[in-house]
């Protein structure tokens, strides 16, 4: 929910109220819009500030109701109506301002940060852009190479380098919110409509067409695959060369695609499965409320079990001749499943580790499940064993003879 009052007589005082992150939850947004209401229609308030609880301005869109059927008003409008008001609105930008957060910031008529808030419209790491009026706002109010950087790579940023971008008016080390509540009293009656970002044109470098084919080239290159980053880009695209109303056609349009595709649900459960991992502890507590003495499961058993398993089968793709060589499966999982690079792949890492190692691991994880089929050693992983490990480089030698051997 919102919160609504009025100080000194005149600056309503809108609070985003959803802990942790005052995220914008369908409650949320309905008493945004319900507090506009009231304070277009009561004649005594001449300015607002919109501002969240507990030192946290908002962490966006409430990524839990992606997965449902969205209720409440929507963002867009909201956030338009919001940019339309005839009475000054200034963002006090306390914590955090994330993607529809800073949608809702760039909607009002200024923004006042905490030096420590962080910005950005991170949208991108969970397979979306910003749709709520971020990727045409954006580039208006900061140019289109800054715009660039900070959508297609999603990242958070300093209010103090938010300032020097342009994205923040002012920054405070005191209390953001006094800041703005008398920034906000201060400069009733100056004229709105340059501060309305929607109409200004949108700045672009006089090679336009080369930065984003440039841009486009290196997201594509660093992260082979991802629809997001693209799609952020063709949105820029659009702020640069149509008008307003017809950008944000664009990225709806943009955002529909994304919205139900399988990489942003997987980014998206990426998101909270981190959070959950990291609550391990509170599981430990569950346990032992119910007087349950949880066995111990070391993170090496976990990872160990999932790789050697994965490494395992891969050798017994390549005794039956699924695949011609080791580097066809690390490169599957290198350029196809997002594998560290620098690990070089499953079957390459397995050499790395030592292939007796892992020929020893999985010994003992089959010993401890005899029934689970993928923890049975593979043939010719013993058989390279046998042989001394040979290279990664020189295991086609032994699958050749194997074939060969099979074949007759
Ligand atoms: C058409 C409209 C489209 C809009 C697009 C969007 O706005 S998409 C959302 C964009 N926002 C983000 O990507 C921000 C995501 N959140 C974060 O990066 C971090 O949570 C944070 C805000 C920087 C805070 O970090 P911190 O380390 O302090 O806390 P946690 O990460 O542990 O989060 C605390 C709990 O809050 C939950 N949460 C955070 N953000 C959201 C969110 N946007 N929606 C819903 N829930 C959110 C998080 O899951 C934690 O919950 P627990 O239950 O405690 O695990």
């Amino acid at each position: 929910m919102a919160s609504y009052s009025v100080l000194h007589g005149s600056v309503a005082l809108i609070t985003l109220q959803n802990p942790p992150v005052n995220a914008l939850s369908a409650a949320v947004r309905a008493g945004i819009t319900d507090a506009v209401q009231r304070t277009l229609k009561d004649p005594q308030v001449t300015s607002v500030v919109i501002c969240g609880q507990n030192g946290r301005f908002c962490g966006g869109a409430d990524i839990r109701e992606f997965g449902g059927s969205m209720s409440g008003p929507p963002l867009v409008p909201m956030i338009n109506a919001i940019e339309a008001m005839d009475k000054p609105v200034v963002a006090a930008i306390e914590g955090v301002a994330l993607g529809g957060g800073l949608e809702l910031a760039l909607g009002c008529h200024y923004r006042i940060a905490h030096r420590q808030a962080l910005v950005g419209l991170p949208e991108v790491t969970l397979g979306l852009l910003p749709a709520a009026g971020g990727s045409q706002r954006l580039p208006r109010l900061i140019g289109l190479p800054a715009a660039l950087d900070l959508i297609t790579t999603g990242k958070h940023i300093l209010a103090s380098e938010a300032l020097k971008l342009g994205i923040v008016d002012q920054v405070t080390d005191g209390n953001a919110l006094n800041m703005a509540v008398e920034f906000a009293r201060r400069i009733v009656g100056k004229p709105l409509d340059p501060r309305r970002i929607s109409t200004l044109p949108c700045p672009s470098p006089p090679d336009v067409d080369f930065l984003l084919d440039r841009v486009l080239a290196q997201v594509r290159k660093r992260a082979r695959g991802a629809l997001a980053p693209v799609a952020c880009v063709g949105a820029l695209r659009a702020a640069v060369f149509l008008p307003f109303a017809q950008g944000m056609e664009k990225e709806r349009e943009l955002m529909g695609a994304l919205f139900d595709s399988g990489q942003a649900r997987a980014l998206q459960y990426a998101f909270f499965s981190q959070r959950l991992v990291s609550q391990l502890e509170n599981h430990c507590c569950y346990w032992a409320r119910y007087g349950l003495v949880p066995r111990h499961i070391a993170p090496e058993e976990i990872l160990e079990r999932c790789l050697y398993a994965l490494t395992n089968e891969g050798f017994n793709i390549l005794q039956d001749g699924m695949a011609a060589g080791p580097e066809d499966i690390d490169a599957i999982y290198v350029f196809g499943y997002g594998w560290p690079r620098h690990r070089g792949g499953p079957m390459f890492h397995a050499g790395q580790v030592g292939l007796a190692r892992v020929l020893e691991k999985l010994e003992h994880y089959q010993h401890k499940h005899p029934d689970v089929p993928y923890l049975k050693p593979s043939p010719l992983l013993r058989r390279l064993v046998a042989a001394g490990s040979p290279a990664v480089q020189k295991w086609r030698e032994f699958l050749n003879k194997d074939r060969v051997h099979s074949q007759l």
